[in-house]
């Protein structure tokens, strides 16, 4: 039967190509889907149907879906990550640009001279009121990377082919991102440091509960008269009374942000943009392309990757039919389930089990369909999450 795929977001008709027709069923609306594919939509876990086995992320961030909830019933949450990051970057570029030069200004001004019929009078207007538009130069200048994943260290080697000096802060960095990154971006110890020290701040980092507010009143304050604050990361990570604070004082002479707020759309000090980081051709195509491909191989193998709530796992298809069983963390499950196989004198061709926190998950190669009796005595052993049978 084909599997019912629930999107809750435009997907990229080459994403969705992915999940050919015969297999899949695709649609906005559906009452027991088998797996939800979306962006940004909010997703309640009271949303979540007992039927979905799988939510994938069309894009880098997953606070907008309930994480620990679907952990805790065994559904694995797929991202996309690194496939927008160019197209964010790129943004992050023409947001330095708007926060250094009086484009939006000198844009404003130019399209208010509409009435003025007369070349030389318009040309005149222009030369006599472009002082009122200038602004400095970026090269020079410090720009402080908060989060050095796959958008962080493109925006680091970005700013500096623009003669930026870069100063960088990631805790959690990973070694392979470590290994992405150039030397010239200068490692800061702490958040303060990366604030008091640039010129322009921009933030890549997810939101967390352990980020949300980061960027406080303490870190605002320590930034030098005259900088910048980017925010293409998550509106939550910026304390926004604090913000408003340091605009009001002139702590900070611009925040430029792709995550407008009631209380920031109209501030002269501010440039906000309607959280267009990933919208491009390119980028919602490598992400659509990504969440789908990783979404058909969990469900037609099990398999699992960029999973932001389960451990890495992929295992050549071997034997007549595949289990995929998701328990909790603890000792002894795995061998039940064994035990379960023997009594029916099934015999394992190849497995693999693979922990991350509080989940084990493994994927076991069988070579005859266990019973649907045996099937449910495995459901029911204690600490057992879910069991799938594959076939
Ligand atoms: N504006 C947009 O449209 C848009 C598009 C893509 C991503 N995003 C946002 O950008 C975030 C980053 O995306 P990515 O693809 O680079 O993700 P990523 O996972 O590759 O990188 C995130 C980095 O942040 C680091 N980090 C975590 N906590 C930190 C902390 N407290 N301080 C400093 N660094 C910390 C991690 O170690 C990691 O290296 C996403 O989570 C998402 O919220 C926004
Ligand atoms: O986290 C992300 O990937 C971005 O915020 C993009 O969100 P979107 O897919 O809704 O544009």
């Amino acid at each position: 039967m084909a599997k019912r795929i629930l999107t809750l977001n435009q997907i990229s008709v080459r994403g969705l190509e992915r999940l050919p027709r015969e297999r899949y069923e695709i649609a906005s609306e559906f009452t027991n889907p088998d797996a939800i594919l979306l962006r940004s939509h909010k997703l309640g876990a009271a949303d979540i149907a007992d039927s979905v086995l799988a939510i994938a992320r069309a894009g880098a961030g997953t606070n907008n879906i309930p994480v620990d909830a679907c952990t805790q019933r065994g559904i694995p949450v797929f991202n996309s990550p690194g496939a927008n990051a160019n197209a964010v970057k790129e943004l992050v570029a023409a947001g330095l640009l708007l926060g250094s030069r009086g484009i939006i200004d000198g844009v404003d001004y130019v399209a208010g001279l509409r009435g003025i019929s007369d070349a030389a009078a318009l040309n005149q207007a222009l030369e006599a009121n472009k002082k009122r538009f200038k602004g400095n130069e970026l090269q020079g200048k410090t720009l402080g990377v908060v989060g050095l994943g796959a958008i962080g260290s493109l925006v680091a080697d970005m700013a500096l082919t623009l003669g930026m000096d870069v100063i960088g802060y990631d805790p959690a960095l990973s070694v392979d991102a470590a290994w992405r990154l150039s030397s010239q971006v200068r490692k800061a110890d702490t958040l303060s440091m990366v604030f008091a020290r640039s010129d322009y701040v921009t933030l890549h980092l997810p939101a967390l509960e352990s980020t949300r507010g980061l960027v406080s009143a303490e870190l605002l304050q320590a930034m030098p008269a005259d900088s910048c604050l980017l925010n293409f990361a998550r509106q939550e990570i910026v304390d926004e009374d604090a913000l408003l604070a340091a605009l009001e004082r002139g702590g900070l002479r611009k925040y430029i942000a792709d995550f407008p707020s009631p209380a920031l759309i109209g501030r002269k000090d501010v440039i906000l943009m309607p959280h267009i980081g990933a919208s491009t051709d390119e980028a919602e195509d490598n992400c659509a392309i990504m969440a789908a491909d990783q979404l058909r191989d969990f469900l037609e193998n099990g398999n699992i990757r960029n999973a932001v709530n389960f451990p890495t796992l992929q295992l050549e298809r071997a034997g007549t039919c595949r289990l995929a069983i998701t328990n909790s963390n603890v000792p002894r499950i795995l061998g039940s389930v064994l035990a379960i196989l023997a009594e029916l004198d099934i015999n394992v061709v190849d497995m693999l089990n693979k922990s991350r926190d509080e989940l084990a998950y493994n994927l076991i190669d069988i070579d005859r369909a266990p019973t649907a009796d045996s099937l449910a005595k495995m459901q029911a052993l204690d600490g057992v999450i879910n069991v799938r049978h594959i076939a």
